[in-house]
């Protein structure tokens, strides 16, 4: 797969690429966070028809979120979103091995609410069988084109003759183009066709209008509480939580569960477990003294971090996946009650499961979580803690051989 970034100028006009003079392509646009399996449906769909027609699969995938740029941007000044992507390595070329055209590479603002990096996606959707992935800088220019004038550039330039959407996609200039305007279009100019994928997933859910972390108040994993509910007590709890009707498989509903602790339920819409990257930093080193030694993730987190809690998961360094305990939290146990602020940082560490001689320092680790297993707390001795923190890694090590015997 091809990989290639475009930064559009001020005016919104994006220098896309020639991908060839004679060959068509397929075309799908998103934003694709998570990349879950209603995603997937859309962008293996390009994948096939492009195979069907002989022409190139290209998925358009917008970065940073349009809803965080939207977000911000209308907050004012507020956060400034600069005006290029993309880490970079030693010398310069960005870190996922992609091309890109113009830009400045300032770094990105964090966007703590999306579920994955351009690089986790890029990596995601390189498994679909896509053979270009064109990501387009999502700024306050390019959200001011009208859909007709971006169709228009997705034929002319990228010989589009099959747009792929999703049947309830938007975009463009107030969120105008959609399935049916497309086709419009498309009829009108008869150059190319429109092909919806109906919806994929068990209907709707409910979630929060936005995301708010709720700590479950017990151990084991939290289900949610509308599925037990008979469907009078669902609406009324709807209504009165102010929440929202949104996709099984959508993105808010992999928010929505995180934000409550509910792994499962993630993973069931992703088609994987939820998982974040980042690079392991150095901690207080007192999880050596306790016996304990604790990968911690520091700098920018690739990827939504759960609700704070132990859990059950997996470290992956380099090809080698250790199974973990993980805990997202403010080590309440080493705050000091009487100093608010005083280490009350949000840490995400882990314990690679009867591992103590591993270095990995500097080393950028994924964390998968498969397992809310308890909150945190706050422990009277160091005792306590050791105690708590053996049981948990036996926990953690019994639902992730029991994950594997199922799986
Ligand atoms: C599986 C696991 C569970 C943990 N649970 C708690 C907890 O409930 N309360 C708490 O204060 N700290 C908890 N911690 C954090 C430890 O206090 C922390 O690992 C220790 O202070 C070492 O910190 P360091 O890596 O900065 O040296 C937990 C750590 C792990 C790995
Ligand atoms: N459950 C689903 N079934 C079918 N198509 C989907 C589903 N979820 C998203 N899509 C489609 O995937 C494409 C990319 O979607 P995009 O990420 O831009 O936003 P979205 O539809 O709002 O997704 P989400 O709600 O998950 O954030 C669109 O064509 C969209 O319609």
């Amino acid at each position: 797969m091809k990989v290639i970034r475009l930064v559009p100028d001020t005016d919104g006009a994006v220098p896309w690429p020639v991908l060839d003079k004679e060959k068509r392509s397929v075309v799908t646009i998103g934003t694709f966070d998570g990349v879950h399996k209603g995603h997937a449906a859309v962008i293996r769909r390009t994948a096939e028809l492009a195979e069907k027609y002989g022409s190139f699969s290209v998925v358009i995938m917008f970065d940073p979120r349009p809803s965080f740029v939207h977000s911000h941007s209308s907050i004012g000044p507020g956060i400034h979103i600069p005006a290029a992507p993309a880490p970079v390595q030693d010398d310069g070329s960005p870190q996922d091995g992609s091309i890109q055209f113009g830009g400045n590479n300032e770094p990105d603002p964090e966007d703590p609410e999306a579920i994955s990096s351009a690089g986790q996606r890029i990596q995601w959707i390189r498994d679909l069988g896509i053979q270009y992935l064109l990501i387009v800088r999502y700024t306050p220019g390019f959200a001011r084109q009208t859909y007709i004038n971006f169709l228009g550039q997705l034929v002319g330039k990228l010989g589009m003759r099959t747009l792929v959407l999703g049947a309830d996609a938007r975009f463009g200039r107030g969120l105008e183009g959609n399935v049916k305007t497309s086709r419009t279009v498309a009829a009108s100019t008869g150059v190319f066709e429109v092909d919806a994928v109906e919806d994929q997933g068990r209907g709707f859910t409910w979630v929060f209008p936005d995301v708010q972390y709720h700590v479950p108040d017990s151990a084991g994993e939290p289900a949610n509480p509308l599925n037990s509910m008979s469907k009078a007590d669902r609406r009324a709890w709807t209504k009165k939580h102010h929440m929202v009707r949104v996709r099984d498989w959508s993105s808010s509903h992999v928010r929505d569960a995180l934000a409550g602790g509910r792994i499962a339920e993630a993973a069931e819409v992703l088609g994987r477990s939820p998982q974040i990257r980042g690079e392991v930093v150095h901690g207080e080193a007192r999880g050596r003294q306790l016996g304990f030694p604790t990968a911690n993730l520091g700098g920018t987190i690739e990827g939504f971090i759960p609700v704070d809690g132990v859990y059950a998961g997996y470290v992956t360094d380099a090809g080698h996946r250790w199974p973990a305990a993980v805990s997202v939290g403010t080590k309440e146990t080493f705050r000091d009650a009487a100093d608010a602020h005083s280490d009350s940082e949000r840490v995400v560490e882990a314990y690679i499961i009867d591992e103590t001689g591993l270095d990995l320092y500097g080393h950028t680790v994924t964390i998968e979580f498969t397992a809310f297993m308890r909150p945190q707390a706050r422990f009277g001795s160091f005792q306590e803690l050791i105690a708590q923190l053996g049981e948990d890694s036996q926990r953690a090590k019994a639902i992730i051989s029991g994950r594997r015997k199922t799986a």
